[in-house]
């Protein structure tokens, strides 16, 4: 049982909770509002996030993984310095492209393309949270375009939000058999590439705001549901 002091109360958690950030300052924006967890920098990029995820779970017993940092958001749905919680986890880029345009790996005959995060869970953290529900994607590369934004929108039309790491933390999730979230913090549009224009502050502090209301609902989510 973890113990954790929160507006003056204490909080009891029995839910064991991974969250899988990309790098140490998402780590420690996490950190700061969330303590009855573990919270590990893991890397950036799919692979890296689910080997070390996987390495974790081989670790210790967990009863839920959380792929947690910054992101790019699709506009105006996401803005900068909103919350996103992913109802559905998908690799964007995994496939083929060919003369008629991109065929996901599922469409070849392989794998797994989308991860869902238990309905219940994101019902309650958007409750809890003010966090907007839709589809996080993972990509392998930062969109930087505006076409290649719109190109991902027309495929994935609810999609809210892209980032590196979340299918990589749900495979790995998924091989172990434990439930899987996604929890992003917008610091930037998704389209033409202008880095001076990420606010990483203030996703961070989102992030940080949005952790600081996720054991509560933890809690009464293992009640019904676990
Ligand atoms: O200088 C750049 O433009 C640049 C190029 C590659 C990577 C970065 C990062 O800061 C790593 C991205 C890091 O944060 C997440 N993230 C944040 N915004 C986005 C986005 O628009 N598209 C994809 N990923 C994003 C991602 O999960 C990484 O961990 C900067």
């Amino acid at each position: 049982m973890v113990v954790q002091a929160q507006e003056g109360r204490l909080i009891t958690s029995s839910v064991r909770v991974l969250v899988a950030t990309a790098v140490p300052a998402e780590r420690d924006a996490v950190a700061r509002s969330f303590t009855t967890g573990d919270v590990i920098a893991a890397g950036v990029g799919p692979a890296l996030a689910a080997a070390a995820t996987a390495t974790a779970l081989t670790r210790a017993p967990y009863d839920l993984v959380v792929s947690a940092g910054i992101a790019g958001g699709f506009q105006p749905d996401a803005p900068v310095g909103s919350l996103v919680v992913a109802d559905e986890i998908t690799v964007a880029d995994l496939g083929a492209e060919t003369a008629d345009g991109f065929l996901p790996v599922t469409e070849l005959g392989f794998g797994t393309v989308t991860h869902r995060p238990p309905n219940s869970l994101v019902r309650e953290l958007v409750r809890a949270t003010g966090a907007r529900a839709g589809a996080v994607l993972t990509v392998s590369t930062v969109t930087g375009t505006a076409e290649r934004a719109a190109g991902l929108r027309h495929r994935h039309p609810t999609a809210l939000a892209e980032a590196m790491e979340g299918f990589g933390v749900a495979e790995a999730a998924a091989l172990h058999g434990v439930p899987v979230l996604e929890i992003r913090a917008v610091s930037n549009p998704v389209g033409p590439r202008d880095r001076a224009a990420w606010r990483i502050g203030d996703a961070l502090a989102a992030l940080t705001e949005g952790f600081g209301k996720l054991a509560p609902v933890l809690e009464s989510w293992k009640e019904h549901d676990l």
